[in-house]
């Protein structure tokens, strides 16, 4: 397919924060090509969150571009409390980690210190053991304890800001994997209608579930999103996969939780996992790193980056890029510019497809080698609950694109996720073959398809008043 296709395959997310939480911002990058905006639970409040998933939705209504919103909770992460300025930490300082309101009384003058979210840090870490600060930046040994601080000495130093993330490495945390603050935020953006939520530090397919159940509680459909980010979601990666909606691949922490030469070969298992059991996968942060201060992209990032999606990865993700960055427009322009160019000349051979269990699957396998073999084909599918995009999603179509009419405008947002999958909403007639016709007519009118494309229908059709499963071949006339 041509670079000027109108179709990227790869998806893009980005996070939202200051650098990008104004109306006009959204609207750019909506037209920039934006799917999906993710909000960090763990820098966001609730009268924020609020207010910009109301200002997304109507930004989206006014563009005429619904995006997903992708709640992302923190689960069982340790961060640092607020600070009004940010400590410089200096080489051999003596530095307290404080809990339960202990210090600065505990703390001579001389020791400086920052709360943490969690009380039982101070029970889980033992003398000796490393503290990471903000990503890895900044590296501390812990020297004493007590039951309101841990003491400890500075050994690479950094500047420390609020609400900085802390990695204990191959430390168990004793930390529920949906906290209570998980679920006053999880409340929220139900309410708010969000179509993904992301858990963070997922451990087991046990923690899938308990979001799963909680959800459906409280009657959402929202999609789950599971972070992987450390050693035991590596070791129980197929469960996770299995129960989650979608996995993404958080590159931050892992790189910090597993020694950092493992982290391509993890990112690479996970990825063809996905694939192999039909999962749509995320590929996560410092994909643009470079960006959230220069204007152009290093080029081992334009490379990263490719490599997501030479891998066939559903999505790529920002985050710092977007939420404090300089660029955020020109970040997003550069994955969708990266993306278009590789896929343009992706020639790779079909990989092999997920197992196909139902006859459905087999049929719409047997639509995909058409497609493949077919070119400048698309693909039209129909689906109420998403089952049809989804299916043929993770049989990955080569070139064609696929496009998912559906009456719901919520599974237009979720299908957003999908690589290859261009949603769209539109009301189903009285019969399968009405709504075919008002598509066509549809992506005529926007001049997404031209007289003499080939079209490969997969949707149930009307037989002698039976609904029969089918897969149909058309010239657009
Ligand atoms: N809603 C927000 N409000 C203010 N700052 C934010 C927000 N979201 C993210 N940030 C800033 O952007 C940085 C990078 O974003 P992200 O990767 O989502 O966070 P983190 O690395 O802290 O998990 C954060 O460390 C934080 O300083
Ligand atoms: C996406 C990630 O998580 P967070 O930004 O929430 O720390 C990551 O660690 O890569």
């Amino acid at each position: 397919m041509s670079a000027d296709n109108p179709f990227r395959r790869t998806k893009i997310i980005f996070t939202l924060g200051p650098a990008t939480d104004s109306e006009a911002m959204l609207e750019a990058l909506f037209r920039a090509g934006a799917d999906i905006v993710r909000l960090n639970m763990a820098h966001a409040n609730h009268e924020w969150t609020r207010t910009v998933i109301r200002r997304i939705r109507a930004v989206s209504l006014r563009l005429g571009r619904e995006v997903g919103i992708m709640m992302d909770i923190k689960g069982p992460e340790i961060r640092t409390g607020d600070l009004a300025a940010p400590i410089e930490l200096r080489p051999g300082e003596i530095f307290d980690f404080t809990v339960r309101g202990g210090a600065p009384g505990d703390s001579p003058e001389e020791v400086r210190s920052v709360g943490v979210n969690y009380a039982d840090l101070v029970k889980d870490v033992a003398v000796g053991d490393t503290v990471l600060v903000d990503n890895g930046l900044i590296r501390l040994e812990v020297l004493a304890r007590n039951e309101t601080r841990l003491r400890c000495r500075v050994l690479i130093p950094g500047p420390l800001g609020s609400r900085r993330h802390i990695n204990l490495p191959g430390v168990k945390v004793n930390l529920p994997a949906f906290t209570d603050k998980d679920r006053r935020d999880t409340a929220v953006g139900i309410e708010e209608n969000i179509d993904f939520v992301a858990l963070s530090f997922v451990r087991s397919a046990a923690d899938v579930e308990e979001l799963r159940a909680f959800l459906a509680e409280h009657k959402s459909h929202a999609r789950i999103v599971a972070k992987i980010e450390d050693r035991s979601a590596i070791d129980n990666l197929a469960e996770i996969v299995r129960a989650c909606d979608a996995l993404m691949v958080a590159r931050g922490d892992l790189g910090i939780e597993c020694p950092f030469e493992e982290l391509p070969g993890i990112q690479r298992r996970a990825v063809r996992m996905c694939l192999s059991y039909g999962r749509p996968v995320i590929v996560a942060t410092h994909m643009l790193e470079s960006m959230i201060q220069q204007p152009v992209p290093t080029r081992a990032e334009i490379t990263d980056v490719a490599n997501a999606v030479y891998e066939r990865s559903d999505c790529v993700m920002l985050s710092g890029e977007t939420t404090v960055g300089k660029y955020p427009l020109e970040c997003v322009q550069m994955l969708d510019r990266i993306a278009r160019r590789v896929e343009a000349e992706d020639d790779a051979p079909a990989a092999p497809p997920p197992e196909l269990t139902s006859e459905k699957t087999k049929l719409l396998h047997s639509a995909v080698v058409l497609a493949n073999d077919l070119p400048d084909s698309r693909i039209l599918t129909f689906t109420r609950y998403g089952f049809m995009a989804r299916s043929l999603a993770a049989l990955r179509p080569q070139r064609a694109p696929i496009l998912a009419f559906t009456p719901s405008i919520e599974l237009q947002r979720q299908l957003r996720l999908l690589r290859g999958v261009e949603p769209y909403v539109m009301p189903f007639g009285s019969e399968p073959d009405i709504t075919i016709e008002n598509a066509i007519v549809f992506l005529r009118n926007k001049g997404l398809i031209a007289p003499g494309d080939k079209l490969i229908i997969a949707t149930d059709i009307l037989s002698q008043d039976r609904l029969i499963d089918a897969v149909q071949l058309r010239t657009v006339r």
